[in-house]
């Protein structure tokens, strides 16, 4: 981590404010047209967000609105398919393929307790790893399964994978500047990411009991989610302080967030706050959120810089892979039956 060096001091983490947030805040990321200037301003506005709410709109991200809707297309036509074709793509033990309604129940220690699995189903793709790669066969480090029958599928869902994978490679200098760093200081943790896209659909659920959700109450495990909803809504973050906000749906936006390696990562001065959905509307919701993670192989230690001098790090070193495989071995109803 020494090659990790601050060259501003970050400021302390703002206060929470005093009149409870309303909506998310929106970052204008300019089509990343900006100066030097131009990113420290934004830098300086991600700090501010991300140790508050931990959750915000992405504006002007450069990702074209045709390929947001190629990717709902796409995911559409999956999920429309006969139940047994969807079956045969049942998810792997590298965690990609497909995931029926109710097989996942999200456990985590910050949260609620949740007993009822999510109402959603969803297809996983992750980073592609093939055979001659020299990680392939290990944890988490395969090929991913494509539908044999919806033509086209394979190419939007892979070229939208690669946008945003290009979109959050370029929002981490931001980060990086954001917590006092070169632009390029995160880069090395990311040169093969660990990522998953996943193609979610919330049935209609108009009478939902109060703890009945499409996704329970929980944080997202990783560094940052990136996510693409449609028009329907239903998302809600938990608000510092109490209460929900619900995070409506802008056209042309993302909503990204923190989180728990990344607040970790950060001693935890940044916030991965708890967020649920609950689809009541009479339609159906589909949602693609990107999740954007370091390399298995890498060592996350609280930053330099962020651990303030004659403290210890609130947090032990992890390597990325040992965390993630325990957060999802614990989360997976499909990783707990024999076989
Ligand atoms: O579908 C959404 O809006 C959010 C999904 C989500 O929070 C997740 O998959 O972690
Ligand atoms: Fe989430």
């Amino acid at each position: 981590m020494s090659s990790v060096t601050p060259s501003v001091s970050p400021q302390p983490a703002p206060p929470p404010a005093d009149e409870p947030l309303q909506q998310l805040p929106i970052i204008d990321l300019q089509n990343f047209a900006f100066d030097e200037a131009g990113l420290d301003r934004i830098a300086g506005h991600v700090d501010r967000v991300f140790s508050d709410i931990g959750f915000c709109y992405l504006a002007n991200t450069g990702v074209p609105i045709e390929q947001m809707q190629a990717v709902f297309a796409a995911s559409k036509a999956f999920h429309a398919q006969p139940q047994a074709a969807k079956d045969t793509l049942a998810i792997n033990d590298f965690h990609r393929g497909y995931m029926a309604p109710k097989t996942s129940v999200i456990v985590t220690s910050s949260v609620a307790k949740v007993t009822k699995p999510n109402n959603s189903e969803s297809l996983m793709v992750m980073h592609e790893v093939a055979e001659d790669d020299p990680r392939f066969g290990q944890a988490l480090q395969g090929p991913n399964q494509w539908p044999a029958d919806l033509p086209g599928f394979r190419d939007t869902v892979a070229a939208y994978n690669a946008a945003l994978q290009g979109l959050a490679q370029r929002f981490t200098q931001i980060i990086a500047r954001a917590l006092g760093f070169a632009p390029e200081a995160l880069d090395r943790f990311f040169e093969r990411p660990t990522t998953f896209l996943r193609l979610l659909h919330y049935p209609s659920h108009p009478d939902a009991a109060e703890d009945e959700f499409g996704s329970a109450p929980h944080t997202d495990y990783g560094f940052i989610t990136i996510l693409l909803q449609d028009g329907v809504g239903g998302l809600e973050v938990r608000r510092r302080g109490g209460g929900w906000i619900r995070a409506t749906p802008i056209p042309g936006t993302f909503v990204v967030n923190v989180g728990d390696i990344l607040s970790r990562w950060t001693n935890g001065r940044w916030q991965s706050t708890p967020h649920r959905v609950q689809n009541k509307a009479t339609i159906d919701r589909y949602s693609v959120p990107f999740f954007f993670d370091p390399d298995m192989a890498e060592t996350i230690s609280c930053l330099p810089g962020l651990v303030p001098a004659g403290e210890t790090p609130r947090f032990e070193p992890v390597i990325y892979g040992d965390y993630l495989m325990e957060r999802i071995d614990k989360n997976y109803q499909y990783r707990k039956t024999a076989g």
